[in-house]
């Protein structure tokens, strides 16, 4: 089959693909993409991973060049996020000589010849976070961010032999983080099973943050699947934890993991934190919470870049009202003088700084410490993280 063929079958497939998708608002591309290739099984493992990687493409310019039709927005998309692509090729033959180019030389391209306008990349600038760099987080959102992973304490020489040994290519960031090209299949390494979590760079390092002491009292009051718990566990193993979500069936997925790396010492609550929490907790009290709020996820759309389309721009203040009256609900139950990590996956300066401040100015928190976790410049999420001390 000719290359000009392929391409234009790939286009009408991904047409076809769009359509279904924009029927299923607010479903994750990820799974989509498994339905679909479930509903269309006659596409092979060669062709669902170039569907995969255009539609991916497609998603992360955003809304730029929206009046062109979907064959000249993927052309656009794939002459910025890739160095070879039959489909810029085809579609954009002047320019194809330039694809080997930086971002910025590729961008001012694109502006000089079609009508993509980089600023439209990433339409919610004015929200981000004080000391983003708004081209360098927006370049970033043009690639797949890495896979990290944490290597557990005791664990790391077993884990980088095992790793080298098995041929993987990997990063050291530091002494116990590891990055890896976003596909390996550590999983088929069945030696390194339990030594490791699967856990992003910046949320690694919001860790440091948490500097706890052993015989103290902590709550991880959105534990999700537990994430941050084993964080601090690895740091602080002589910690005695309280782990709450409002979803039970998340907490289910903690106790497997918990289980897995071998920890059984900890209290378990579904507890909502937007409704009265002395309800269920009495009058207790901890040394230390960590609050992993719920937020849009800004930091992390380079690994679900259909976000970026579809976000709606009002929901950062609906975000932003729950995350200060689940923080104010959870100092309650803060020792004087002790720490509130406050954690969001939001480059939104309305759900970071901002409800730091309105924790401020209730009197209910002083600041000891914030980040905007940078992890635009490492392929890894960004992250926010505070360190609140009760008044
Ligand atoms: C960012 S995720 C937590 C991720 C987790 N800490 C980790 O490191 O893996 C936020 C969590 O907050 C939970 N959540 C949302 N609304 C909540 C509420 N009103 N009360 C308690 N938890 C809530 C969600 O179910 C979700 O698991």
């Amino acid at each position: 089959m000719s290359t000009e063929k392929r391409v234009g079958q790939q286009i009408q497939l991904i047409e076809r693909l769009l359509v279904e998708y924009n029927r299923e608002p607010g479903m994750p591309l990820a799974r989509f993409l498994t339905g679909f290739y479930k509903r269309n099984r006659q596409m092979g493992a060669k062709d669902r991973r170039a569907i995969s990687r255009l539609v991916y493409h497609y998603f992360r310019i955003g809304k730029a060049a929206k009046l062109e039709g979907t064959a000249m927005r993927l052309a656009i998309a794939e002459f910025l996020c890739s160095d070879e692509s039959p489909v810029a090729q085809l579609m954009l033959p002047a320019l194809y000589p330039h694809i080997r180019e930086g971002i910025a030389e590729k961008i001012a391209v694109l502006e000089a010849n079609t009508t993509f306008r980089a600023e439209e990349l990433f339409p919610f600038h004015r929200h981000l976070s004080a000391g983003i760099d708004h081209g360098a987080f927006t370049a970033a959102l043009l690639a797949q961010p890495d896979l990290f992973i944490r290597l557990r304490p005791g664990h790391v020489a077993a884990v980088i032999t095992a790793l080298t040994d098995a041929g993987i290519s990997y990063r050291l960031l530091d002494a116990y983080t590891i990055a890896l090209p976003n596909r390996t299949a550590l999983d088929q390494i069945s030696s390194i099973a339990g030594k490791y979590e699967i856990q992003d760079y910046s949320s690694q390092q919001t860790g440091g943050y948490f500097d706890a002491s052993p015989g103290e009292s902590w709550w991880d009051a959105c534990a999700g699947a537990g994430g941050k718990s084993l964080l601090l566990l690895d740091t602080a193993p002589e910690v005695n934890l309280l782990v709450s979500d409002i979803r039970r069936s998340i907490l289910r997925n903690l106790d497997e993991r918990f289980e897995a790396a071998g920890v059984r010492k900890y209290r378990q609550k579904v507890l909502d934190l937007t409704k009265d929490t002395t309800v269920i907790l009495g009058s207790e009290q901890f040394d230390g919470i960590i609050l992993d709020a719920p937020c849009t996820g800004s930091g992390t759309w380079g690994r679900t870049p259909e976000m970026i389309a579809t976000f709606d721009e009002d929901s950062i203040q609906h975000f932003a009202a729950i995350q200060r009256q689940i923080a104010t609900q959870a100092t309650i139950h803060l020792k004087r003088g002790q720490p509130l990590i406050y954690i969001t996956c939001s480059v939104f300066s309305e759900e970071n700084e901002q409800v730091v401040a309105s924790l401020q100015d209730l009197g209910v928190v002083e600041l000891e410490q914030m980040e905007l976790l940078q992890g635009y410049r490492h392929r890894a999420d960004s992250m926010f993280v505070a360190r609140l001390i009760k008044c």
